[in-house]
């Protein structure tokens, strides 16, 4: 099939903004490449001291094997990074089957979202993505390495790794996940429980009963928030192997899939004749079609931040016009919480990624003739993988759903278009989710009520104060501001507004959770309020209108542009919880337009 007449012009258009920038990047990487083993150009004290503690050392001071570091975000805070406690072991087993040496590089910090949402420690979520990316270079900067295998899923994990992996484009790179806990309470139900907390109908017990249910095993949590979203962009982008990311921890399936990832990683570098360097994957097309299977799965909104980011580290340029004009091209395919009631597990299990893969491949969505780990094009991606006598078999995946509630073919989607849209206005540039978000309330127009916190929101809801249609209006929430965190610990009392009738909407420059969902909210607002972004000059009882249709944030209230911005308190959020570490941050990070970022 012919690539749709969008996804040409749209690549073009960044192939061609990025073209400087790209072709510096790719001279950087060739010039870094050098005849391997990479080690070998380290001094004699260097290598002596690489190789101090490792068993294998005379593999290590030979000049045949190749070494593959390790690069792992295990902790055990994070449910879907805990079974990468023990991957080293199994990696370096699996590297001497294949003829090669594996060392941990490093270890990069991660953060669980879920424990930090809400609460002061998601002022440096955002800000981790880039810290992650530092402390890659930290790992890479010992340089004995031939590849490089990245252990990662959460929310700002796989983008700072990827952040990394194209800084160390020379190295070639494969991604290794852990995959998704077993399917726990329904998140539609936790969801419920939490409103009818919201609402004083139940108490702690039963609150607490409910999340420990829902989220209750090692592996990824089951919705379809950023950390799977991640897994999906692995797959489109040709970093992970065929099918691997929603394969449960802990079974045959899972380590069969590890150990042939490592296989992959010994096969693809310098050494060989199939050398594959991360920076020659992670092009324009590549992140195209990532943005492809962000609109097509209704991803979250926060790749709509890393994505830029990511880009940029490998020398491409996106911007939201890219985002805004696939999501025009590109059907909404599948329906996974929040944007429906099926998790990850029940995707997967309806024909998963290479279902949606071969589909918008026969219609031309995405570009078939990149390069992958696997060796092979994009084709591959509609295989999966199979466990038989101990081996992988790659077998053609589903070619119908197997499940039309969750998934549904290119030809017959559950919506024309993706799942992300664009506003423009006299408020800035905003971001909305519209998978989540029924179609009678794409257009709220309404009195707002202007918070600078999201306490005072939630103490406001407790006070019996937002009655009424409301447009609630959350700012200082931008990425200079307090580091841009997740607003998600709003979502059940605005739902519970919604829920009795009120015509509701967010309006931030702050962040929502790939997990947030049903409540219409104009996000990412900028340029920011501490920036002096007129979102800084609105009042209470303004008059807001948002207007997805038409692609619209507007204040409908004359002259609020003259008013004197309000102004604000930094004292909050400049210490307490690490805080003080991120000034640098906060004084330096882009817009989040541009991916906010301190590193790129
Ligand atoms: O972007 C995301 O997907 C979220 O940050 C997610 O990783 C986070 O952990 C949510 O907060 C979990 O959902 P709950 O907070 O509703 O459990
Ligand atoms: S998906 Fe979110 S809540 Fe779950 S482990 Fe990852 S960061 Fe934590």
């Amino acid at each position: 099939m012919s690539l749709h007449a969008t996804i040409d012009r749209v690549t073009d258009r960044i192939r061609e903004r990025s073209a400087s920038t790209r072709a510096a990047y790719l001279a950087k990487i060739a010039r870094a490449a050098e005849d391997g083993p990479r080690r070998a150009h380290l001094s004699c004290g260097n290598q002596a001291h690489a190789y101090a503690a490792m068993p294998d050392k005379a593999d290590l001071a030979g000049t045949r094997k190749p070494n593959i570091g390790i690069v792992t975000a295990y902790n055990d805070m994070l449910s879907a990074h805990q079974p990468y406690e023990h991957y080293p072991d199994l990696i370096r087993r699996a590297a001497h089957a294949a003829g090669a040496t594996a060392q941990v590089a490093g270890g990069v910090p991660a953060m669980c979202d879920g424990v930090t949402q809400g609460r002061a420690g998601m002022e440096l979520s955002l800000f981790s993505r880039d810290v992650i990316a530092l402390a890659t270079g930290v790992a890479m900067s010992h340089d004995t390495f031939d590849a490089a295998v990245y252990l990662g899923i959460c929310d700002k994990i796989v983008p700072g790794l990827i952040i990394g992996a194209a800084t160390f484009g020379h190295v070639p790179a494969v991604f290794v996940p852990s995959g998704p806990m077993p399917s726990g309470l329904p998140n539609d139900e936790k969801a419920k429980v939490r409103q009818q907390f919201a609402a004083g109908e139940i108490g702690r017990d039963k609150l607490m009963a409910a999340e420990m249910a829902s989220y209750h095993a090692p592996g990824t949590c089951t919705f379809y928030g950023t950390a799977n979203t991640n897994q999906m962009l692995m797959e489109f982008m040709g970093l992970h192997l065929p099918g691997a990311s929603f394969v449960n921890p802990g079974t045959p399936l899972r380590e069969a899939l590890t150990f042939e990832a490592v296989r992959r990683a010994a096969a693809i570098t310098a050494l060989g004749n199939s050398y594959l360097p991360a920076g020659e994957i992670l092009d324009e097309r590549a992140f195209v079609n990532g943005i492809v299977g962000l609109m097509a799965t209704g991803g979250s909104t926060n790749l709509v931040i890393h994505l830029p980011a990511m880009a940029r580290a490998a020398g491409v340029l996106l911007d939201l016009q890219d985002f805004h004009d696939l999501s025009e091209t590109v059907p909404l395919m599948a329906r996974v919480y929040p944007n429906g009631l099926a998790d990850v597990n029940h995707f997967h299990a309806a024909g998963g990624l290479g279902f949606m893969i071969r589909e918008l491949l026969a219609a031309g969505l995405l570009h078939e003739d990149v390069r992958t780990i696997t060796g092979g094009d994009l084709n591959d991606y509609a295989r999966e993988p199979r466990l038989r006598d101990g081996r992988i078999d790659w077998v053609d995946g589903a070619t119908t759903t197997l499940n039309d509630k969750v998934l549904r073919p290119a030809t017959t989607p559950f919506a024309a278009t993706g799942g992300l849209a664009q506003l423009d206005g006299n408020l800035g540039v905003s971001v909305i989710k519209i998978s989540a978000v029924a179609p009678e309330r794409h257009v709220i127009e309404a009195p707002a009520r202007v918070f600078s916190d999201q306490e005072a929101v939630k103490t406001a809801f407790r006070n019996g104060e937002l009655n009424g249609d409301v447009v609630v209006v959350v700012r200082f929430q931008g990425p200079r501001a307090n580091g841009m965190p997740e607003l998600h610990s709003l979502t059940p009392i605005l739902s519970v507004l919604q829920d009795r009738g009120q015509k509701v909407a967010l309006v931030t420059d702050g962040r929502m959770s790939g997990a947030s969902g049903k409540v219409p909210a104009a996000i990412h607002v900028t340029p920011e309020a501490a920036s002096g972004g007129p979102i800084a000059r609105l009042q209470d009882g303004d008059i807001l209108r948002l207007d997805v249709p038409s692609g619209r944030l507007e204040c409908l209230t004359e002259g609020f542009e003259t008013r004197p911005a309000a102004h604000f308190d930094s004292s909050a959020s400049s210490e307490g919880m690490g805080r003080e570490l991120f000034r640098a941050f906060r004084e330096n990070v882009t817009p989040a337009s541009e991916g906010a970022s301190v590193v790129v």
